[in-house]
């Protein structure tokens, strides 16, 4: 049985004037999925979320969450938590302050020291917003999104400007979250973040959802490789071995344990040494650099 799908985008078009911004974009999340929307600059990852989001209208197509239209804010809105780009807190207030008077407006129920303690900012609670670090803001718009627990949470590039203590100490909050039941969709700029964390990834380009599926759907349209680096002198490598510069070497595989036999057996009966050997399956690196050559 497949349920009801929390947010679902059926053949969605942005135009901002004459320029199309997104075009023909469908796509579901389930309950409780992580849903990461990636894609290349200017892709309309921003765009689409506004839209989800209720901030924006369609120029056509449907958008619903929860069953309904996003910009029926008071349907919508207490069952969601935002975390945008770019914070728009009053710089004279305290931390408390904004997370008090933001998590009153979504009209859930939490408490502001416990929000605080999620996003280690406790001992900054009496702490003007202005004066707040780079990456203890972010912390803050976080804080805002994930108060009172609501069941959808948009992050929009999240853990940008985060050390990695923070990161962690988002990502294991975001984790809670999620044993709870929330539903999170994410955009971020960091591939290996999406590649543990999410179930689904739409890869957005030029305004098209390219593609979209699991970590594991994605990458095995592309074949595995085999990297290492070799010494000038060094005879000529086996298999379709390309040379990249700087002494490095490339391998594309579809048989990526064969080949790698093969590799290994002529560097042991050559003497030769492979240098920073590596040997895996397609990164999302490898899919996301694909976006747009096919
Ligand atoms: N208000 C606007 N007026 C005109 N064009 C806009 C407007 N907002 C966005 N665009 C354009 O629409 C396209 C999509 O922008 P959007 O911000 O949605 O992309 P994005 O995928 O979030 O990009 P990034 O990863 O760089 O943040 C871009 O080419 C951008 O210049």
């Amino acid at each position: 049985m497949t349920s009801t799908p929390v947010i679902d985008v059926e053949h969605l078009h942005l135009a901002y004037g004459g320029f199309t911004a997104v075009r023909d974009l469908s796509f579901q999340v389930r309950p409780g999925e992580l849903y990461a929307l990636l894609g290349t600059n200017g892709a309309g990852k921003t765009s689409t979320l506004e839209t989800v989001e209720g901030h924006r209208a369609a120029t056509s197509g449907t958008v619903r969450v929860f069953g309904r239209d996003p910009r029926e804010r008071r349907a919508v809105r207490p069952r969601t938590g935002i975390m945008l780009q770019e914070s728009g807190f009053a710089p004279d207030l305290t931390v408390r302050e904004s997370v008090r008077l933001i998590g009153s407006l979504t009209e859930r129920v939490d408490h502001v020291d416990r929000v605080l303690g999620v996003v280690d900012l406790a001992r900054q609670a009496g702490t003007r917003v202005s004066q707040l670090s780079g990456g203890e803001k972010r912390r803050l718009d976080f804080a805002t999104a994930v108060y009172g627990s609501p069941e959808l949470v948009f992050l929009d590039e999240p853990t940008t400007g985060l050390d990695i203590r923070s990161r962690d100490g988002l990502w294991e909050a975001v984790d809670r979250l999620r044993e709870d039941g929330s539903t999170v969709v994410l955009t971020t700029h960091y591939l290996e973040e999406a590649q543990q964390r999410a179930d689904r990834i739409g890869l957005m380009h030029r305004g098209v959802l390219h593609r979209e599926g699991t970590v594991a759907e994605l990458t095995r349209t592309l074949p595995a490789t085999i990297r290492f680096s070799l010494p000038d002198s060094a005879p000529e490598p086996p298999l379709r071995a390309v040379r990249e510069g700087g002494g490095s070497v490339l391998v594309e595989t579809s048989a990526l344990q064969e080949d790698l036999r093969v590799l290994l057996d002529w560097a042991r009966d050559h003497s030769v040494e492979l240098r920073e050997l590596q040997a895996g399956p397609t990164r999302l690196d490898d899919v996301f650099r694909s976006l747009g050559t096919e």
